[in-house]
């Protein structure tokens, strides 16, 4: 098993430095999939309310046999349930399905403009964590407006910000917002998904250069950014190639050309956080 290295966050927790992402891993199946994961030494399950597969989230921690408090796991909150007392409902019923009587992280899923009460869910979150049911907090697809009004508002600077990132989209004035702030990037599609750039010449190059595949290419240059990925995979051997980052370093200038890949309509399906609605 692969043992990973973690990244202290602004609250004084820490997170592995990748994670498991689990969108569409749900029922007896799913719960398969990321027990999988977690016999191969992922220690981050990424969950969601809207991924309906918080419950095996947490049977898979259960029948892993990894001890509950050796594994994170994070959810988030929809858009629907932003207003206060809905938004500290959603926390509770997301402990109920996991099992738990703490979340790990749980974070903002998108600002959602329409619904415009995204500092309630904040505000929220901060009592959570007060009361002890939530240990980091933190926010996704925010912009440095979102996270400005949220850091104005209550003094408590998210986390973490979770945000689309791969080499088609590699945010790099994000990232910088989010390193100004002390607010750990995390990378959601880490590897592109459907349109994985795998074949593009800077990556398949750096794979070859250093023995590994473009998929370990592609997580790497995420790591050497400061980003933390949190890649999906069904596939046990998949899986932990996705965790066997550690053994060999992108060059500055592989790094580089791998960022070179950006692209002005980079984004997988136009998730622009100032319009995108996800209730
Ligand atoms: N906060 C947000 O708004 C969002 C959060 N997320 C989170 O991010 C996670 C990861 O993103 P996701 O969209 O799943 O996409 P990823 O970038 O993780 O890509 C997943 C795809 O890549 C394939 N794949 C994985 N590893 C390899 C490999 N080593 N070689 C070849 N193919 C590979 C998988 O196929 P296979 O299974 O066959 O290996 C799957 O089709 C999600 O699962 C979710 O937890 C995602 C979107 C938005
Ligand atoms: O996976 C997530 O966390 C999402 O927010 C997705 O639903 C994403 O927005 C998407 O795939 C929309 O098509």
């Amino acid at each position: 098993m692969i043992a990973i290295d973690s990244y202290e966050l602004n609250d004084g927790g820490s997170l592995p430095v990748v994670g498991f992402g689990t969108v569409s891993l749900r029922g007896d199946d799913g719960v398969a999939v990321m027990r999988t994961a977690l016999e191969s030494g992922y220690r981050l399950l990424d969950s969601a309310v809207n991924y309906g597969n918080e419950e095996e989230a947490g049977q898979a921690v259960r029948a892993s046999g990894v001890a509950r408090e050796d594994v994170l796991i994070t959810t988030k909150i929809p858009g629907r349930h932003h207003e206060y007392s809905s938004a500290v409902e959603s926390v509770e019923g997301s402990l109920r399905r996991i099992g738990s009587d703490y979340l790990d992280l749980c974070l903002i899923h998108w600002p959602n403009p329409s619904v415009g009460r995204y500092l309630e869910a904040w505000r929220a979150l901060v009592d959570l964590r007060e009361r002890g049911l939530v240990r980091s907090i933190g926010v996704s697809n925010f912009t440095e407006r979102h996270l400005r009004a949220v850091i104005d508002d209550t003094g408590v600077t998210p986390a973490v910000n979770q945000i689309e990132l791969h080499p088609y989209f590699p945010q790099a004035a994000m990232r910088e917002v989010n390193a100004k702030l002390g607010v750990q990037t995390q990378s959601w599609s880490p590897l592109g998904k459907r349109s994985a750039p795998f074949s593009e010449q800077p990556v398949s190059q750096a794979a070859a250069a250093h023995g590994v595949t473009p998929a370990q290419a592609i997580l790497r240059w995420q790591l050497q950014l400061g980003a933390l990925p949190i890649p999906k995979s069904t596939d046990a051997q998949r899986q932990r190639e996705n965790l066997d980052l550690f053994g060999f370093e992108l060059t500055d200038a592989e790094v580089s050309a791998i960022s070179g890949l950006a692209r002005d309509d980079g984004r997988l399906f136009g998730g622009d956080p100032d319009v995108h609605e996800e209730m």
